[in-house]
């Protein structure tokens, strides 16, 4: 079983993750740190040294040596926006968005240094952000799962959800 989590940088992909993967009996692959195992540097130098497009295509790299793995995957939060990345991981497993608000996930994200577009972006410009990002999350994920419970419980609805 592969379970894909997907949604914006701080509605629980990897919180919820390892969780789930726990009650699952599943490893944990969390794509942003095993890009930052692979290149051994950490997301922020990545996107410094090398600019967002190496980043983007990295992480797409990644999906596609991930997809097949018996594992629950925290995507990072950009990684199932691209259409190929989705494709892949909708014909080997379920892909689930984490449906959280902006505001829970501005508050869980606000400061962050280890998040570059955090770094780089205004409150207005990362609501943006959320908003032109939620239909494609949607369009992408074979299950939604509704936010605003405990890390726990919201592992148990992905978990109702696949089953
Ligand atoms: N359901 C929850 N309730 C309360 N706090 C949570 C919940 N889910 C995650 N958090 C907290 O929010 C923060 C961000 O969570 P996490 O790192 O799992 O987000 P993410 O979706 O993996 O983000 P990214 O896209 O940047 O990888 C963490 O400090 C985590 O403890
Ligand atoms: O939402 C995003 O675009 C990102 C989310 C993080 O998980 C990292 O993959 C990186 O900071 C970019
Ligand atoms: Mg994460």
């Amino acid at each position: 079983m592969t379970i894909f989590l997907c949604g914006f940088m701080g509605c629980g992909k990897t919180t919820v993750g390892e969780i789930l993967a726990k009650q699952l009996g599943l490893p944990l692959i969390d794509t942003d740190a095993y890009i930052v195992e692979q290149e051994g540097r950490s997301i922020p130098e990545i996107f410094a040294q090398e600019g967002e497009p190496y980043f983007r295509k990295v992480e797409a790299q990644a999906i596609r040596t991930l997809c097949t793995k018996n594992a629950v995957i925290a995507c990072g939060g950009g990684a199932m926006l691209n259409p190929d990345s989705a494709a892949y991981a909708r014909e080997n497993g379920a892909v689930v968005l984490l449906n959280e608000s902006f505001d829970t996930c501005y508050a869980r994200i606000q400061g962050d240094t280890n998040r570059p577009i955090v770094q780089r972006s205004t409150k207005e410009e990362l609501h943006q952000l959320f908003d032109q990002r939620a239909g494609i999350y949607r369009a992408h994920a074979s299950h939604v799962v509704d936010g605003g419970v405990s890390p726990e419980q919201m592992a148990e609805r992905v978990a109702a959800a696949v089953q």
